[in-house]
C-alpha cells in the first residue's frame, strides 16, 4: 500500500496539516490567505496617457513635492478632477455590481482595469510604488491594499474595491466596503460606523475649517459603534499627483497641519476595525491586516473644497443597506 504523503518536514510553507502556506513561518492573525498565483500583469494600451510612475513605479514628483503646501487648482483644473471623479464612481459602481459569492478578486481586478481603459484612463495603482494590480481589493481582515488574486468571495465575506484613476492628467480615489449575500451583525456594525463616520466629517468641510479637526468627528462615531480607528494609514491630497499634501488623519487628537481653502482636493478614507486599531502586513509587502484577525471597513471620497464649503467629487447613490 503506498505511504501517505508526508508533508516535507522542513518546507516552510506546508503547514502541519498540509495545506500551502506562501509566507513559509507567517502566522496569519485572521482566516484570510493569499491564492497564488497572481494572473499576468495586465497591458493597458499606448494611448492612454499615463502617470510618470507608470514604466519605473517610482513617483518622483511626489517626493520632490513632499512637504509644499496643498494645491488650490484653478476652475479648469477642478473641472478636469470633476470628470476623472465620476469616471471612477461609473468603475466603482460597475465592480460592485459584480460582487457575488464565487467571483474571484482578480476577476474583480480584470473588470476594473478593462472599465477604466474603456474610459479612456488609466488605473492609478497599477505600477505604483510597483503595486502590481489595477484595484485594491481587502477582504474581510484585510484593512487595505489587499492586492487582487484567485480566492473566491464566499456568502458572509465583505469586501472593500478602492479604485483610483487617472484622466487627462488628474487622479480620482475612492473606495466602499460591500457585503457579499448575506453577512452577520458585526459586519453590518463596521460598515455601518466608517460610512456614517466619513458622512459626519464630510460635514465639516469648508474653506477655514482645519485638517486636524476630521479626526474629532470621526473616532467617537466610531467608537459610537464599538469599533475603533486606524492610525497607520489617512487620507492625503490628490490632484495631478496621487497622494500629495495635506496629510488627513481619521483619529482624535492627531497633529494634522492646514486649512482647507478653496480649490484643494482631498480625501477622506477611515478604516474602521471592529476590534483593535493596529495592523501589521503580510510578508507580500502590501497587504495590511488587523492584528487580532477581527474585520474592517473603509469608505473613501475624492472632495474639493468650494468657496462656500465642499462638493463630493465621487459621490454616488446613498447605502440602503448602511442607513
Ligand atoms: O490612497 C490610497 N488608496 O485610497 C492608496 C494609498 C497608497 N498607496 C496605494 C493606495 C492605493 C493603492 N496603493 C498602492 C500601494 C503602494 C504602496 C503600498 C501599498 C499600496
Ligand atoms: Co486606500
Ligand atoms: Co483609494
Ligand atoms: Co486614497
Amino acid at each position: 500500500i503506498a505511504t501517505p504523503r508526508q508533508p516535507l518536514l522542513d518546507d516552510p510553507n506546508i503547514n502541519k496539516d498540509g495545506t500551502f502556506n506562501p509566507f513559509g513561518a507567517y502566522k496569519f492573525t485572521g482566516t484570510m490567505r493569499p491564492v497564488y498565483p497572481l494572473s499576468p500583469r495586465r497591458p493597458v494600451p499606448e494611448h492612454i496617457p499615463r502617470p510618470e510612475y507608470a514604466e519605473d513605479g517610482y513617483p518622483a514628483t511626489e517626493s520632490r513635492r513632499a512637504g509644499q503646501p496643498p494645491r488650490c487648482l484653478s476652475p479648469e483644473e477642478q473641472d478636469k478632477m470633476r470628470v476623472a471623479c465620476r469616471l471612477a464612481r461609473e468603475v466603482l459602481d460597475i465592480a460592485a455590481a459584480a460582487v457575488r459569492p464565487g467571483i474571484t478578486t482578480d476577476e474583480i481586478d480584470a473588470i476594473v482595469h478593462q472599465a477604466t481603459i474603456d474610459r479612456d484612463s488609466y488605473p492609478s495603482p497599477l505600477n505604483y510604488r510597483n503595486y502590481p494590480k489595477s484595484v485594491c481589493t481587502s477582504v474581510n481582515e484585510v484593512i487595505c491594499h489587499g492586492i487582487p488574486d484567485k480566492r473566491k468571495l464566499q456568502e458572509g465575506d465583505i469586501i472593500n474595491i478602492d479604485v483610483s484613476l487617472y484622466k487627462d492628467g488628474f487622479h480620482a480615489d475612492l473606495n466602499e466596503t460591500y457585503p457579499v449575500g448575506r453577512v452577520d451583525e458585526d459586519s453590518q456594525r463596521v460598515m455601518r460606523a466608517a460610512r456614517k463616520s466619513l458622512d459626519a466629517s464630510i460635514k465639516l468641510c469648508k474653506p477655514g475649517a482645519l485638517f486636524r479637526d476630521l479626526g474629532r468627528t470621526i473616532e467617537p462615531i466610531a467608537r459610537a459603534h464599538g469599533c475603533s480607528v486606524v492610525r497607520t494609514y489617512c487620507g492625503h491630497g490628490i490632484n495631478d499627483l496621487f497622494h500629495c499634501s495635506p496629510n488627513v488623519p481619521h483619529y482624535a487628537k492627531n497633529k494634522a497641519v492646514g486649512t482647507m481653502k478653496p480649490g484643494m482636493c482631498f480625501t477622506i478614507e477611515p478604516m474602521v476595525n471592529l476590534g483593535h486599531w493596529d495592523l501589521e502586513h503580510w510578508p507580500d509587502d502590501w497587504t495590511s491586516v488587523t492584528i487580532d484577525g477581527k474585520r474592517s471597513a473603509q469608505f473613501e471620497e475624492t472632495l474639493l473644497i468650494t468657496d462656500t464649503g465642499v462638493e463630493i467629487l465621487t459621490a454616488g447613490k446613498p447605502r440602503e443597506d448602511l442607513l
